[in-house]
Order: C-alpha cells, then sequence, then structure tokens
C-alpha cells in the first residue's frame, strides 16, 4: 500500500491506468454523491463511445418503429422494475436528461421524435428479441472502430458487473449511469492502493477495481458463455440491459440448481440406499455424512415395512447404524450394542447426544456444619452462581458458574459442603438412614455418600466406611476429617469378605463397583476401553458384594435391616441382573426407593425376564434426569437365614470366585505375555540364544516363578489390607539360602500377606492387619522412591488384636476409627513368633508409607521384583561380607 490517499481534492479525470500513473490517488469526500460538474467532463474516448452508442440506439428505435409499424413484432410490455433503460421510449420525463449529456456530443442520427408518443411501454426480456440489430451495426463499422468497439466491450464487461448496483442507481439515463459507474470507479481506487494496477488495466474507467477477483473472474467466464451464445443480441444491448440478463440467467441457474438438490435430497431421504457390501466407504466419509446416513438409517428403521430396500433385512440396517453411531460418537462396537439393546432407538440417541455433554456442577451440604441457605449466601457473596438442585433434596446445590475454585474455597475446607454429583444423592435418600443405627457403607471411597449417610445420622450410631482399594480409603479419612464426621470407622477390606468381620447392621449401602457406564460424560474413556470381560467381572463381584452385604444386614433390626444396592452403570447385566440374582438366594425382598422420580428398572431385557418386582428400582438417565446414568435398588431383608443350602452356597460362591479370578487371570494373563517378554528381552543379551529359541522368552525357574506369582497376584486383586503392622523380618542365616530365596522372598511375603482364601494367612488378611518388616518396608520404599518410612511410633498402625474380629462373623470390629489406630503404635502381636520378639523395639512404618503391592499394576511390580533381582546377584558376587545385607535388600 504505497500512497496516501487524499479525500479533500476531486481526482482528475482520465483513462484509468494513465490516471493512476498519476500522482497520489485523491478521493473526494462523499464517495457515493453525485458530481455534477466533473460529470459533464467527459474524456474524448469517453464521448466517441457515448456517441457511437446514442446512434446505436437511433438506428435500434427507428427499426424499431419500422417493424412495428409492420405489424411484425409485439407491442412491448411495461416493465415493472424501476431502472428502465433510456432506450424505453416511455421515459419522457428522463429523456431531457440525456439531451443535457448531448449537449456536448452531438447526436449523429437523432432521434425520430415523432415515435415517443407511440413508442410501446417498455420492455421485458420476453421481448428482448426487438433488440437486434446484429449485423446492420457491426458492418459500417472500420477498423478502427473495431479497436474502438473492443475497448468498449471490456468496458461495457466491466460495467456489467457492475449490474446490480447499477440497478439501483440508474434513474434510466445511460449517461448517468456512466457517470454513476465512474464515481464508483472513483470509490473502488481505494482497493487500487495496492500494487493491483494491472488488474484494472485495460479499463479506461477503473471500474473492476468494484468487484472482487472472483467476481470477476465468474462474470468473465459468463461473459464468454454470453459471447458464445448471445455475442449478436448482447452488442445490441446497454450494458445495463446484458446486466440484467446475466442476473436473470445466473437466478435461473441457481433456482435450478436448489431444485436438483432438493430432488436429491428427497430421493436420499425417500429410499436410503444401504452400501453395497464390501463397500468400504466408512473412511471418506465426513462426521455430516455419517450423521445423515444415521439419520436415515433411523428413518427406515422407524417405518421399515415402508422405507426398507426390498433386499435387505432390517439386521443390515441395524449394524450400519451400528458402526455410525460408534463413528460418530467414538464408541466401541460392544458398548454400542449394549445400548441400542437396552434404548429404544430415538432415546438412544438422545442419551448418546446427553452423554456428550458434561452435567452440572453440583454440590451437597454437610448439615453437620451449616444450613443450606447459609452456604448458598456464603458461596454467593464469593461469586458463586448457584440454585437449589431441586424439591426433592434439601442439601443439594447446583451451580451454573463460579468465580472462585469451588474445591478451594474457605468453605469448602471447613467442610461445609461436598462436591458430589446430583445422582449420588439417590442412593443414600433411598437408604434412609436413621441416627444411631449401625450402618455399613460397603465401597465407600472417597466417601461421598458414606459422609451424606453421617450427616443424616447426624454424628450418632456408627458408620462403618469400608473400601479395598488403600489408595481411596486416604480419600475417606480426609473427607471425613474435613466434614466433621466422628461417628465412623473406617476400613480396608475386601468387600467381599465382610461378613467374616462384621454383621448385623441396620443398614447397608453397597454402592457398586461398577463398568461407569453411566458417566461417560465424566469418563469418555468407558467410551471405548469397556469390554464383555469387563462387564462379566464387574457383575460376578456385585452379585458377591451384594449377597454379602445381605448376609452383613440384620432382618430383625428394628428400625431397618435393608440394603440399597446402586452402580453409575446403566447396564442391566450390572443392575436387574444382579439383583434378580440376590432375590433367588437370600431372603430379600425389593421396597419402593422412596425416590419419587426415575424410570422403572428392566423387568425383561432382551430374552431375559426378571422378577416383576423389579420395576420398584429406579434408573436414571442424563437425557431424562440431567444426571449421570444411576440406578437404585432397595432391599429388604425379611429373614436371616438362607434360603439354600450350605452346599449350594458354597456351590455360589466358589462359582463366582472362580468367575472373577478367570476374568481377573484373563487381563492378567495378558499382562503377564508381556512380562516374560520383558524377562526375555532383558536376558537375550548375556545368554544369546540363538536359532528359533532367540528372541522368545525363555522359561527358566525364575520366570515360571514369576508366572505363578502374576497369577496369585491377579486372584488377589481385589483384596487389600490396612493396618498393616510393621516387623521385623529375621535376618537371613546363611548366604546358601538366598539361592532359593532370591526370587521368592519378597513375592512369598507379599503373597502369603495377601491370599484372601488361604488358611493361614487369611487370619492376617480377615483382622486387617498385616505384617511388613522395617527391612522389607526399607527395601520397597528404596524401590518406590516415594515414600520414606517414617521412624515415628506416630504414625505406626494399630495394635492387630485392637481391631481383631473373630472370624464368626458376629464380633463387631471396634469402633476405634482409623485415627485412633493410627495413633496407638502397639506391636504385633500373633503375627510371627519370630518378628514378636523384635517388634517391640521396631521402629514403626506409618501406614501410608508401606508400599502398597496390590495396588500398583502387576508389570511395575515385577518390574520391581526383577530389579531387585538383578541387583541382588550382582551384589551376591562382591564380597561375601555383604551377603546378608544384599539378602536383606532383596526382600
Ligand atoms: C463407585 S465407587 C464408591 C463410591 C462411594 N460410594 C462414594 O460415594 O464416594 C466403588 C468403590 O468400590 C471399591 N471396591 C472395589 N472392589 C471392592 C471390594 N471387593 N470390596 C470393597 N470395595 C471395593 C472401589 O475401590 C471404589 O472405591
Amino acid at each position: 500500500m504505497g500512497r496516501k490517499a487524499e479525500y479533500s481534492e476531486k481526482p482528475k479525470k482520465g483513462p484509468g491506468r494513465k490516471a493512476r500513473k498519476q500522482g497520489p490517488p485523491v478521493f473526494r469526500k462523499q464517495s457515493f454523491a453525485p458530481m455534477e460538474e466533473e460529470d459533464k467532463k467527459l474524456s474524448h474516448r469517453q464521448k466517441q463511445r457515448f456517441v457511437k452508442r446514442e446512434q446505436k440506439k437511433v438506428v435500434q428505435k427507428a427499426k424499431l418503429q419500422e417493424k412495428r409499424a409492420k405489424g411484425k413484432l409485439p407491442q412491448p410490455a411495461k416493465r415493472k422494475t424501476a431502472y428502465n433503460s433510456d432506450s424505453d421510449p416511455e421515459d419522457n420525463e428522463e429523456e431531457p436528461q440525456v439531451a443535457s449529456s448531448d449537449e456536448e456530443v452531438p447526436q449523429l442520427v437523432p432521434a425520430p421524435k415523432g415515435q415517443k408518443a407511440t413508442a410501446p411501454k417498455g420492455f421485458t426480456d420476453d421481448n428482448d428479441a426487438w433488440l437486434k440489430p446484429k449485423k446492420q451495426q457491426k458492418q459500417p463499422e472500420t477498423e478502427s472502430e473495431e479497436e474502438e468497439e473492443e475497448d468498449e466491450e471490456s468496458e461495457e464487461d466491466s460495467e456489467d458487473e457492475l449490474g446490480e448496483e447499477c440497478e439501483e442507481e440508474e434513474e434510466g439515463d445511460d449517461e448517468e449511469g456512466l457517470e454513476s459507474d465512474d464515481d464508483t470507479a472513483q470509490v473502488g481506487k481505494l482497493a487500487d492502493l495496492s500494487d493491483d494496477d494491472d488488474a484494472n488495466s485495460d479499463d479506461d474507467f477503473d471500474i473492476s477495481g468494484e468487484e472482487d477477483g472472483a467476481q470477476a473472474d465468474s462474470d468473465e467466464e459468463e461473459d464468454e458463455d454470453d459471447d458464445d451464445d448471445d455475442d449478436d443480441d448482447d452488442d445490441d444491448k446497454l450494458p445495463i440491459e446484458r446486466a440484467n440478463k446475466k442476473l436473470k440467467k445466473r437466478e435461473a441457474e441457481e433456482a435450478q440448481l436448489a431444485d436438483d438438490e432438493m430432488l436429491e435430497t428427497v430421493d436420499k431421504q425417500d429410499v436410503f440406499q444401504l452400501p453395497v457390501e464390501g463397500e468400504e466407504t466408512e473412511k471418506d466419509l465426513t462426521l455430516q455424512e455419517v450423521q445423515q446416513r444415521i439419520k436415515d438409517v433411523s428413518l427406515v428403521l422407524s417405518d421399515f415395512k415402508r422405507y426398507r430396500q426390498a433386499d435387505r433385512s432390517r439386521g443390515e440396517y441395524i449394524d450400519l447404524l451400528r458402526r455410525d453411531l460408534c463413528l460418530y460418537y467414538s464408541y466401541n462396537e460392544f458398548l454400542m450394542e449394549k445400548l441400542m439393546d437396552m434404548l429404544p432407538l430415538t432415546e438412544l440417541m438422545e442419551y448418546l447426544e446427553a452423554s456428550e455433554i458434561a452435567r452440572p456442577l453440583t454440590i451437597r451440604t454437610n448439615t453437620l456444619k451449616t444450613r443450606r441457605r447459609d452456604l448458598a449466601g456464603a458461596l454467593i457473596n464469593r461469586g458463586v452462581n448457584l440454585d437449589p438442585l431441586g424439591k426433592w433434596t434439601k442439601v443439594g446445590l447446583v451451580v451454573f458458574n463460579s468465580q472462585v475454585p469451588l474445591g478451594a474455597t474457605p468453605e469448602y475446607l471447613a467442610g461445609h459442603y461436598m462436591i458430589q454429583g446430583a445422582s449420588s444423592l439417590l442412593p443414600v435418600m433411598a437408604l434412609a438412614p436413621q441416627e444411631n443405627e449401625r450402618i455399613l457403607d460397603m465401597c465407600s471411597a472417597p466417601g461421598g455418600k458414606g459422609s451424606h449417610i453421617a450427616s443424616i445420622m447426624k454424628n450418632t450410631g456408627v458408620l462403618f466406611a469400608n473400601d479395598s482399594n488403600r489408595d481411596r480409603i486416604k480419600a475417606i479419612v480426609a473427607n471425613f476429617h474435613r466434614l466433621g464426621i466422628v461417628n465412623a470407622v473406617v476400613s480396608c477390606e475386601d468387600g467381599t469378605k465382610f461378613r467374616n468381620i462384621m454383621t448385623g447392621f441396620d443398614r447397608v449401602l453397597l454402592d457398586a463397583p461398577c463398568t461407569g457406564t453411566g458417566v461417560v460424560s465424566k469418563d469418555p474413556s468407558v467410551k471405548t476401553t469397556k469390554s464383555e470381560v469387563d462387564v462379566q467381572r464387574c457383575y460376578n463381584l456385585q452379585r458377591k458384594l451384594l449377597l454379602t452385604a445381605i448376609d452383613c444386614t440384620d432382618a430383625k433390626s428394628s428400625t431397618g435391616g435393608y440394603i440399597v444396592y446402586s452402580t453409575c452403570s446403566v447396564l442391566p447385566e450390572e443392575n436387574e441382573w444382579v439383583i434378580d440374582y440376590a432375590l433367588k438366594k437370600r431372603n430379600v425382598k425389593l421396597v419402593p426407593t422412596g425416590l419419587d422420580f426415575g424410570v422403572e428398572g428392566f423387568t425383561k431385557f432382551r430374552q431375559h425376564r426378571f422378577h416383576p418386582s423389579l420395576n420398584l428400582t429406579k434408573r436414571y438417565y442424563p437425557h431424562t434426569h440431567n444426571m449421570d446414568g444411576f440406578y437404585v435398588a432397595k432391599l429388604k431383608k425379611f429373614s436371616n437365614t438362607i434360603p439354600i443350602t450350605k452346599e449350594q452356597q458354597e456351590e455360589d460362591e466358589k462359582q463366582l470366585d472362580e468367575a472373577i479370578e478367570a476374568d481377573a487371570t484373563t487381563e492378567a494373563a495378558a499382562e503377564s505375555e508381556e512380562v516374560e517378554e520383558e524377562v526375555a528381552s532383558k536376558e537375550k543379551g548375556p545368554r544369546k540364544l540363538l536359532g528359533k529359541r532367540a528372541g522368545k522368552p525363555s522359561f527358566t525357574e525364575i520366570e515360571q516363578e514369576l508366572k505363578k506369582k502374576k497369577r496369585e497376584e491377579s486372584k488377589t486383586k481385589y483384596v487389600a489390607k490396612v493396618f498393616e503392622q510393621p516387623v521385623k523380618k529375621p535376618k537371613p542365616e546363611k548366604p546358601a539360602e538366598k539361592k532359593n530365596e532370591k526370587s521368592q522372598a519378597p513375592d512369598k511375603q507379599t503373597n502369603s500377606s495377601e491370599s484372601p482364601s488361604k488358611s493361614a494367612p487369611k487370619q492376617k488378611q480377615t483382622n486387617g492387619k498385616t505384617t511388613v518388616s522395617n527391612s522389607d518396608a526399607k527395601s520397597f520404599n528404596k524401590k518406590n522412591k516415594g515414600s520414606q518410612p517414617k521412624e515415628n511410633g506416630a504414625g505406626s498402625p494399630a495394635k492387630p488384636d485392637d481391631n481383631k474380629p473373630t472370624t464368626n462373623g458376629t464380633n463387631s470390629p471396634s469402633k476405634s476409627a482409623i485415627k485412633e489406630t493410627k495413633t496407638k503404635p502397639q506391636p504385633k502381636g500373633k503375627q510371627s513368633p519370630k518378628g514378636n520378639a523384635k517388634l517391640a523395639k521396631a521402629p514403626r512404618v506409618d501406614i501410608d508409607d508401606v508400599p502398597i503391592l496390590e495396588g500398583k499394576p502387576i508389570k511395575k511390580q515385577n518390574k520391581l521384583k526383577q530389579k531387585s533381582k538383578q541387583i541382588g546377584q550382582l551384589k551376591k558376587s562382591t564380597a561375601g561380607a555383604n551377603a546378608g545385607k544384599k539378602q536383606k535388600f532383596k526382600k
């Protein structure tokens, strides 16, 4: 952009290129206002052209009149549009204007004035045939005229481009039109401030600057077409007429296109054609196309008889729909199939759409510390925009937006509220805890529902908050501390074993671990990661946990005897099926949840039929309740006896155990293979395996041992322990023993303490206490690099006997909360006679510092073991004096 524009002066009139070459461009201030003085100053060429045009017009008019007089042509109809050409003989008022400009340009052939009175009323494109003085005009042209004609044509083409604008501006006077063009050309020169001079080089009037390149190009193309078709016609027409014609033509084309497109769409909608078999078009499809196809197939399926292709089955359409839905919403086929089985098509679409959107952020008032109104006021003062969640809850608040992070407000830190999804309030409401009851929250971490229970109990009675995940237990403790809950005992046990620890609860909440298919909006990975095995594993575990929950409940409780089962999954396998199973296996019946909204649970699902009372259970969906997908069932235990024989019960237990273990093993097997490969690759170097064995895992003794342990670990995957007691591990007596122990010792220790069902370690597990030697802890901590054992007694766990329940299931655990147990470091009594002697002197290991094997991915555990073994082997080769230390390190 070179020159600075000056608006103060009027630019000098002249041919375009020449004008641009002269000094800085200037623009008049009122760009679109007429410039009467300047308008009259036409250049020589302009004048010549104008004269020519006038001549043409006169000739045309004369011929026209002649023809009309002979009766060859119909009387032209009056034009409706406002831009009647000056050729329109009816525009008498405008004639003088033409004449005014004609003052300077002598008319070579004066128009026959007498004709004006009898002139036809305007013209339309229908009668433009009468503007055809083709050859007669061309013949008299000299060569020089032809050149000028070329110029004129180019000029007129450019003017054509302005046709639309001209339509509004022109008043029927050609000269005015020209002037108008000229004026707009002046305005258009702003764009010419760029180096785009060449583009307009052929235009005397610099009007091409008005048009963008694309438009100009397209018009040029059209001009070419027109030249081909109507060359002769166009020669006879005024630019404005040509523009009009082109415009109409373009409009007709567009209308035609729109019609075609519509027909095409209607065609598509009417008869959707399934892709031909083997046609792999999915990869090329855009999301919009996939979406369209989803709509089309849905339409076909909605009225299959009407819209189907004769030779295609419903299954084919459903298959295609499933594939498209998977593609569009990024689900795996397994989960999409499950959802399609579960929901009618229209509802499915709504469900999928709703699952793409995050649910509203909700919080629960902790009524132990504040009232909802006060909390709302305090948060509003902090710039939180919130409202009560709904009439169905007195403690829920929905947060629309917040200027502060809700997990860090002083109110949050003071424990005035808990951030919880709306759906997680439902199971606790269904449980309806009472004050002074004994309630078990079997799978409690991170303590959202547990803390809700405690607050309804007003910190009376006892809440047993259990979870098998050691890491998540910490969250329970932290939340309970923050929320001021003092009636809770937190434990880390396998829920399926809880009947061996304690029974006789008034109420039990089982918020079971599940596939999480209802919380896709929170965790989109669920869409792609869940498989049949995951669902199987979940429902087997859920069944087992539910039977245990029922067994832990006291049917004779004066206030309760209720069990609430909930999941954040929408799959019937994890919900109705599990309840139906429990109805058959225990003396329980379904009772209303007390929740006055929600969809009834399924009583049938595909070929399966459930107990009719399953309609008392409630389902919640994102698209219907704007909550996470959720399921709630409330059971009443009416007898403490078990309706099935002991053998049957054992058989059931065994079956469930096997199913869970099998699932876990399947999963572990894959990992195990990885480990094997890893081991092999590590050993590949020094061993230099050749031939067929090269690069393949070699099943040495150690590797097989590893595999065995791996399987063991996978079996005890769900088992975790709390209150692990630090025990000093006896030092190895002979270095010679190292060889046997090197691969086994650390793992044996782990296994023995982890195994949930073997006789010796069973006691350790059921009482929830595990011995971990100080040296072990140190070595593990070294490996883990994270947690160093604290040598302070304050952090050590409680004496095992304090909390040790008997295994007959009648004894209650002591009511000491985890806080208590942590602050009472006591030596472990019955674990190991060897360790026992040294226990009193042993420095305590804080519970939080004990390395967690069961919580780690198996792959990592094996890596650790592998590393320790390697280090041990290395050290073994060094001085014998260090042998004891090495052994210790390895273990
Ligand atoms: C859905 S979450 C519980 C959420 C919790 N009720 C709340 O409201 O914050 C399921 C929990 O079950 C735990 N869990 C899984 N298997 C278990 C088992 N066998 N025994 C006890 N808890 C288990 C998981 O660690 C997880 O914390």
